[in-house]
């Protein structure tokens, strides 16, 4: 059966430790997998803008012996100049997964209908479960590896209803975390992405809460993490989309509310005075640039454990 990762509850928990234990494990020896050696393409495909993820892809397939085929999304105009179903047959028929950074989520769903060949969301409007991957590989590092993981507390404050919000919650759920989001009303997570994350919590001992105050959310917390308020896409509201969130920035008398050893979490780009200070993510206590480069080893393991699962 071909399997993809569309998002994070696409992984069990069982599914998602072994990529977790994979990824430390490439951290460790780049080359251990090869599973696109021959090389076999993969499409990288963007149709937003990206450095880590296409850098983190490209260097990753690359090491996998594979080949990374960028297409600019641009060019390719999927689902103007061709139907995302035919898209889908065509490219599936040539390349050995499809890696797509793109708006809607119900895109990279008929991408993965049509395809054939594993499907994995490089970010959508709703969810970026790659870089919760990173995120929660990264926690694993620094806190005694990813058996650690369940029972932490993570503390995401911001934009509640962003992609990073909404794959948080399914993500660390799956990874048995408490997950609190920290949000103005308004911009909290769907709904329906906090019931199935609390469906999965109940299985893994995890926990999702939204909470209106920062300090509610990071109070005590493990790792604090935060993203922009102003998402690829959102630019013309940038203005409107700064009062509701500045109770929520990150800085250093928040971070004081946390865990003294509490880790902070960035996915970058940071927007240093908006939604984190320069003081917190250039500190001590942050892991972004581990975070940053987790994004390679995790997506190794995934692709490598995708590819894997199509084998009979
Ligand atoms: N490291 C990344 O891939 N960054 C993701 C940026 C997430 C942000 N919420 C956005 O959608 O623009």
């Amino acid at each position: 059966m071909t399997r993809h990762f569309l998002r994070d509850d696409d992984l069990s928990p069982a599914e998602q430790r072994e990529v977790l234990e994979l990824a430390l494990a490439f951290r460790d020896d780049r080359y251990i997998r090869t599973p696109l050696a021959g090389p076999r393409a993969v499409a990288v495909i963007f149709d937003k803008p990206t450095l880590r993820t296409q850098v983190s892809f490209c260097a990753g397939i690359a090491e996998m012996g594979g080949f990374p085929l960028v297409v600019d999304g641009n060019l390719a105009q999927i689902g103007t100049r061709e139907s995302i179903t035919d898209t889908a047959r065509v490219l599936g028929r040539q390349v050995a997964a499809v890696v797509w950074r793109t708006g809607a989520q119900v895109r990279i769903e008929e991408m993965a209908a049509g395809a054939g060949v594993p499907v994995v969301n490089a970010l959508t409007d709703e969810f970026h479960p790659c870089q919760i991957l990173a995120d929660l590989a990264t926690v694993a590092l620094h806190r005694g590896g990813v058996g650690a993981l369940a029972g932490l507390t993570l503390a995401y404050v911001g934009d509640g209803a962003n992609n990073m919000a909404h794959s948080y919650v399914l993500g660390g759920a799956t990874a048995g975390l408490h997950v609190r989001i920290g949000c103005p009303e308004g911009f909290r997570p769907d709904e329906r992405v906090v019931a199935d994350a609390r469906r999965i919590a109940a299985s893994t001992g995890g926990s999702v809460t939204v909470v209106p105050t920062l300090a509610e959310a990071v109070t005590g917390a493990d790792v604090v993490a935060t993203d922009t308020w102003v998402s690829m896409g959102q630019e013309a509201e940038a203005t409107a989309r700064e009062t509701p969130f500045v109770p929520f920035r990150l800085d250093e008398a928040a971070l004081a509310l946390a865990a003294p050893d509490a880790l902070v979490l960035h996915c970058l780009p940071a927007y240093r005075g908006k939604e984190i200070t320069a003081g917190v993510l250039d500190g001590p206590q942050s892991v972004a640039w581990d975070e940053a480069e987790f994004r390679l080893h995790a997506q190794k393991a995934l692709l490598a454990f995708l590819l894997d699962a199509r084998r009979p």
